[in-house]
């Protein structure tokens, strides 16, 4: 089923082609968004399953992003246990390709520029035999690019395998851009049971090299020394075009979903600053006793707190406590925007955290997979924007009620001059991202350039 019936005056007709994940999804859309805002007449054609279609396909959008939808071929959204499990990853790599190929084949006016996912390489091998220019869209932090870019350096200087039982602590100083860091703060896939899926990001970053442009979802301001070495070492044209959040709905309040006023409804009853909203984003979670620690320990701890805890919900629900509130999920820009929220419990995806960026909110991080790991490093210690929650380098360690407890009540004390300086530094950089969309700034400036490129050499 397409959902592209008439044919509009198109400067462009972009394939938006995403992971088919929310992590991923919600990116790209935003991409599209505002690719539209630079120029309306930008015609996007957005590929999602029939499922996807059926979770997203309602949601408000410009009139010139339409879906087209291919099979249903994939395990079931709701079925998935983690977003980069092999099994997934593989099964997506090998039934996208031919109905993608199909849909394009379908498509008028035809396709003028690719933008796909960067893990979804199959769609460098389909725009090179049609002769379509593509765009690399990377939707995790410029450092975990660069990380893949320079794994040879890591295997040149000995840092690569990785034992992390005897190396975690360990620190790697020698890829370009990026500053000292931990071996276990290197993405989850260089080590243990991630190499599993080690060559997939090797290979959606050699991808690159065989396409029109690479799309960085980063805040030129806050990797600006990483972005630099890449551009340095990268024929492709690079774009900074982050934060890949949809930060356009906030100034639109009458936008807010009816059935999420009621959850606003207690954020506003809340004192300033003094709630930490939990989330673990939209997939992963922490191990079942791990949760059940950190639901004890947000109980005990006398914080106010606001809990994202999906299909875990009914299991914590009833004892929250009378400072809790669990929802399975919520509107989590505008949460994170909301007076009441005064930090993030996050597992550092890169789209929670670049939200979290923007809201001017401090991070307590706990990561859990790939890039969430060095997204932490960041938060801690290039941006000083958060605390670990786990210090150590045991990844799989249990972390118990009463540490997590002690940990929030003295991240979430205003008073604490530590937790004034953060505060202080969270302000700033939001200041810094909000100034990068504005007219002129550093994303709104690379975003124009990208849309004007496009648009050109369609010419
Ligand atoms: O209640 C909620 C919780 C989450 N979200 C949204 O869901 C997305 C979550 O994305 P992210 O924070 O990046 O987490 P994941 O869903 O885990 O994202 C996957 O994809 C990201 C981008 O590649 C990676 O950085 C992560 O590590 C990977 O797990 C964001 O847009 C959130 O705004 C909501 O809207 N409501």
């Amino acid at each position: 089923m397409d959902h592209v019936t008439k044919e509009p005056t198109t400067v462009c007709h972009v394939l938006a082609v995403p992971f088919p994940s929310r992590g991923h999804i919600n990116p790209m859309m935003n991409l599209c968004k505002s690719l539209l805002s630079k120029n309306m007449d930008i015609l996007v054609t957005f590929v999602v399953s029939e499922e996807w279609f059926g979770f997203i396909g309602s949601e408000p959008k410009p009139d010139n992003i339409r879906f087209g939808t291919i099979p249903n071929d994939f395990t079931s959204e709701l079925d998935r246990s983690g977003n980069y499990s092999p099994d997934f990853f593989e099964e997506v790599l090998r039934k996208m390709e031919a109905p993608v190929e199909q849909l394009i084949d379908r498509l008028e006016p035809p396709v003028t520029t690719i933008v796909y996912d960067a893990y979804l390489t199959f769609a460098v091998r389909v725009g090179n035999r049609r002769k379509i220019p593509l765009a690399s869209f990377w939707t995790m932090p410029a450092l975990v690019y660069s990380v893949f870019h320079h794994f040879d350096l890591l295997v040149q200087n000995r840092h690569f395998p990785i034992n992390l039982l005897e190396q975690g602590e360990d620190r790697v100083d020698c890829i370009p851009g990026i500053s000292s860091i931990r071996k276990v703060d290197l993405p989850t896939c260089l080590y243990g049971k991630g190499l599993d899926v080690l060559h997939r990001g090797l290979e959606a970053v050699s991808g690159v090299a065989k396409v029109q442009y690479l799309l960085l979802v980063s805040v030129y301001e806050l990797e600006s020394q990483i972005i630099e070495a890449l551009k340095e070492r990268i024929s492709t044209p690079v774009y900074h075009i982050g934060p890949p959040i949809p930060y356009f709905k906030l100034e639109d309040n009458s936008a807010v979903n009816p059935s999420d006023k009621s959850y606003f409804q207690w954020l506003d009853s809340q004192p300033e600053s003094s709630v930490l909203y939990v989330s673990q984003g939209s997939l992963h979670s922490a191990t079942s006793a791990q949760l059940d620690e950190i639901a004890a320990g947000l109980r005990i701890s006398g914080v106010r707190y606001f809990w994202v805890a999906r299909k875990e919900t009914p299991r914590f629900e009833d004892e929250c406590g009378e400072k809790g509130l669990i929802v399975p999920w919520c509107d989590q820009l505008r949460v994170l925007c909301h007076p009441s929220i005064g930090g993030f419990w996050s597992h550092c995806g890169w789209n929670s955290t670049s939200e979290a960026i923007f809201a001017g909110v401090p991070m307590l991080t706990f990561p859990i997979y790939w890039d969430q790991t060095p997204n932490s490093k960041q938060i801690v210690e290039d941006w000083k924007i958060g605390w670990r929650v786990k210090n150590k380098s045991e990844a799989h360690s249990l972390v118990p009620r009463e540490e997590i407890a002690g940990i929030i009540r003295r991240f979430m004390n205003l008073d604490s001059e530590e937790g004034k300086e953060m505060r202080k530094r969270a302000k700033k950089l939001s200041q810094v991202c909000r100034q990068a969309v504005q007219k002129g700034g550093s994303s709104d400036t690379d975003l124009q350039a990208f849309v004007n490129d496009i648009a050109q050499c369609h010419k």
